[in-house]
């Protein structure tokens, strides 16, 4: 896998690619006859290529703004995605989970071709792309393997290889290290930056790690719960691969875990928006 050492990879195009215009989730809540607003009426606008982290304490809504944007959530409002509203899911948004979403009885080459089987792609086409992906998350040799026989970061370098062969324009991935032990996860982070120097792809990543964020983001916005608002949006403009201890990556994490903090305050306490 190419690693991106040293090469700055913060910018980015500029173009709007998605964006939510007075977006609402409600949901049922036991005990409560009015549905509770887990999203309400939010706005936010994500650039061509932009790499997104977002936090926030459980419970606030990313998985549930995730779940919009891949087309899984109903919601109010408008969310927009190169032009079109999102009204279900679709194949030009690949969503990586943290449970990997193998199946089990197939191989690996056999899960990263199931999405192209079942999008009509014909065999030929099939293989290569699968070959071609699978190669690039570096388990090149692993496409008899089963998901049972392989470890959790090679189950997931084949889970991200079954949603890039899709070839999507925007990756949605929620926690997708957070099952893995720390050594892999910074393994991964750093492949994933890789392949995102070579695709350029949009992402939209939920994280509970502000490590993990100030690391790849190009932004990080931190979400506040009942219901969710951005409380910080902030721009990483760090070139990649940086240095965990950078001091400046230290400051950025200390302004997010502020912003984070800021919403254990009791109600009526919280200053007003906070933005970069
Ligand atoms: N289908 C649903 N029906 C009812 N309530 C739901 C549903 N989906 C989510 N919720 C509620 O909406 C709120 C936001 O959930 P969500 O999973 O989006 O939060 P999150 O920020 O991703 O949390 P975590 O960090 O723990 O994964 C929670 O209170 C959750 O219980």
């Amino acid at each position: 896998m190419n690693f991106a050492k040293g090469v700055d990879l913060t910018l980015h195009e500029g173009t709007p690619i998605l964006s939510f215009e007075g977006v609402t989730v409600a949901f049922k809540s036991p005990g409560h006859s009015a549905d509770r607003p887990v999203l309400s009426r939010l706005k936010l606008t994500v650039d061509e290529g932009e790499f997104i982290c977002l936090l926030g304490p459980s419970g606030c809504g990313k998985t549930t703004l995730l779940n919009c944007v891949a087309g899984f959530q109903p919601y109010e409002g408008n969310i927009y995605y190169n032009g079109a509203r999102i009204e279900k899911p679709g194949k030009e948004r690949g969503v990586v989970f943290q449970e990997y979403a193998l199946f089990p009885w197939f191989t690996v080459e056999q899960n990263v071709e199931f999405g192209l089987r079942v999008n009509g792609v014909q065999a030929s086409e099939r293989k290569e792309r699968a070959r071609h992906y699978i190669e690039m998350v570096g388990l090149a040799g692993f496409e008899k393997h089963y998901p049972g026989k392989l470890s959790g970061g090679m189950k997931q370098r084949a889970g991200l290889a079954r949603v890039l062969a899709n070839e999507p324009g925007i990756l949605l991935m929620d926690e997708p290290f957070a099952a893995l032990d720390e050594q892999t996860r910074e393994k991964l982070q750093a492949e994933l930056l890789g392949l995102w120097e070579q695709q350029r792809k949009t992402c939209l990543f939920v994280t509970h790690s502000i490590q993990e964020a100030v690391y790849l983001a190009d932004r990080v916005i931190v979400l506040q719960p009942n219901p969710a608002r951005i409380a910080l949006d902030l721009r990483i403009d760090l070139p990649r691969l940086r240095n965990r201890h950078d001091e400046r990556l230290l400051q950025f994490q200390s302004r997010i875990s502020d912003a984070l903090r800021e919403g254990e305050r009791p109600y009526g306490e919280h200053l007003s928006v906070i933005t970069a």
